[in-house]
């Protein structure tokens, strides 16, 4: 039976040690503050964003919340985003993705100020990720990392196998592992043979969203099993892309889901903030 990382404990850890890193700076008159715009009332964004705002509460961040209607345009959308850029007491914005059909998504994400991408999500951001310079990494790749890191496993040296090549997640991923010197693959729906990649990993990082995609029969004996997906399974209960029941089996450790990445998503959200702050500070 593998070993339970638990993410809800080693996020709350991280959100424990930025809270006392907020708290001095406080001291000192500076106070975070974390813009979300959600347009639309998507249930599942709903849920991310009050469990944003509930972790700005814990940590100390302000958070300032934009909830607009459906039928917002492209224009209000905008404006929104300008003034936000302008306004020196926001340090970071984040625009909950997807947005509805209306709006032109990459537009808008990229009009973002690169100093408060708290996401990750932008050219600078990725750019520098690439190039191993100092700029913010996104969020649930580098949660991950954390997860492994401070479950006291390593990376350097190791077969690392992401399967999933988005831009938010698959991707960064890839990068974060290969600058922790693991060895690299990533695979994607073009990918022949997925079983035999997947079974060479040490670690084996699933984003995919597709439940349950991964079976017992694609993990090597004793890897550890890193699950980013979040969907519903024939229940409707949440689930990620591995099996959880068949693949616990195998795996040297496991992350379940819900209580795995998502926590640790926001909890480097909240370090993104803090750092965003920080750096305006020594501007
Ligand atoms: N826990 C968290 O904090 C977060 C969780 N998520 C979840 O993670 C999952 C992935 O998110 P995201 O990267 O945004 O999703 P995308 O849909 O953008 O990307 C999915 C990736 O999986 C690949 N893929 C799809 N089907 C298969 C298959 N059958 N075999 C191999 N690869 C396949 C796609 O390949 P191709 O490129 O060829 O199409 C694509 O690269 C989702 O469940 C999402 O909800 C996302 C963000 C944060
Ligand atoms: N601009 C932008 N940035 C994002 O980072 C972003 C986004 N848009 N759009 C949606 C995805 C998804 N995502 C999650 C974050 C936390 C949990 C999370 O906290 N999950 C908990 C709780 C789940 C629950 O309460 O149901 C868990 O897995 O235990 C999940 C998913 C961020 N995303
Ligand atoms: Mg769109």
């Amino acid at each position: 039976m593998a070993v339970l990382i638990d993410g809800k404990v080693i996020s709350t850890k991280i959100k424990e040690e930025l809270k006392q890193e907020v708290t001095e700076m406080k001291a000192q008159g500076i106070t975070p503050c974390l813009a979300v715009i959600l347009v639309g009332d998507d249930s599942a964004s709903a849920i991310y964003v009050r469990n944003k705002k509930r972790a700005c509460e814990y940590v100390g961040i302000e958070s300032r919340s934009y909830e607009l209607p459906e039928d917002t345009t492209q224009e209000e959308l905008e404006k929104l985003v300008t003034s936000l850029n302008e306004d020196e007491n926001v340090d970071g914005i984040l625009v909950q993705l997807p947005l509805p059909g209306q709006i032109d998504e990459e537009k808008i994400t990229t009009m973002i100020s690169p100093k408060k991408d708290v996401d990750g999500f932008l050219a600078d951001s990725i750019g520098a990720l690439c190039l191993g310079t100092e700029g913010f990494r996104s969020c649930t790749p580098a949660g991950v990392i954390e997860l492994i890191r401070r479950s006291g496993y390593s990376i350097e040296g190791k077969e690392c196998v992401v399967v999933g090549r988005s831009n938010h997640v698959g991707k960064p991923m890839a990068l974060l592992l290969l600058q922790e010197n693991g060895t690299v693959t990533i695979a994607h729906s073009r990918t022949k043979n997925l079983g035999e990649i997947t079974r060479r990993a040490d670690i084996l990082v699933a984003a995919v969203g597709k439940a349950k995609i991964i079976k017992a029969c694609d993990v090597k004996e004793g890897a550890i099993v890193i699950d980013v997906g979040m969907n519903r399974d024939e229940n409707g209960k949440l689930c990620g892309d591995v099996d959880f029941e068949q693949v616990k089996e195998k795996a040297e450790a496991i992350t379940p889901v819900p209580g795995g990445v998502g926590p640790m998503t926001i909890a480097m959200l909240m370090n993104n903030c803090v750092e965003a702050a920080r750096k305006k500070r020594r501007e």
